[in-house]
């Protein structure tokens, strides 16, 4: 995020899927930077969608899939693969 951040980045919104092993951070990561405090998360079942704006006027929505295999991350999976609209966001 910090490069998006940076000077050169002209555009004013992004969205950032979260990808990680289940018990990796990621909820944590995410309510941190929403609300600047550490909160205690449970495993995440499918995925939360927090968006934040920066000082500098950036928006984020930030994606945070949760890390255990269950019948609603696969349905995720299916419609991120199914468009190309998502897949431009993922880091290769
Ligand atoms: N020590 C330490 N513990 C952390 C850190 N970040 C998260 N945790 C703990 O790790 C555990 C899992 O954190 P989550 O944020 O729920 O993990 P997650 O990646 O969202 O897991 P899933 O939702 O199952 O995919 C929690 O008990 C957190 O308190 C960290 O930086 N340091
Ligand atoms: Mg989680």
């Amino acid at each position: 995020m910090g490069k998006l951040i940076s000077k050169g980045w002209r555009k004013r919104d992004a969205r950032v899927i979260m990808l990680g092993l289940d018990f990796a951070g990621k909820s944590t990561l995410l309510y941190k930077l929403k609300s600047g405090q550490a909160v205690e998360t449970c495993p995440t079942v499918g995925f939360n969608v927090e968006s934040l704006q920066t000082p500098c006027g950036i928006s984020f929505t930030l994606w945070d899939v949760g890390g255990q295999d269950t019948p609603i991350l696969e349905q995720f999976w299916l419609h991120l693969l199914d468009s190309h609209h998502w897949l431009q966001f993922v880091p290769l």
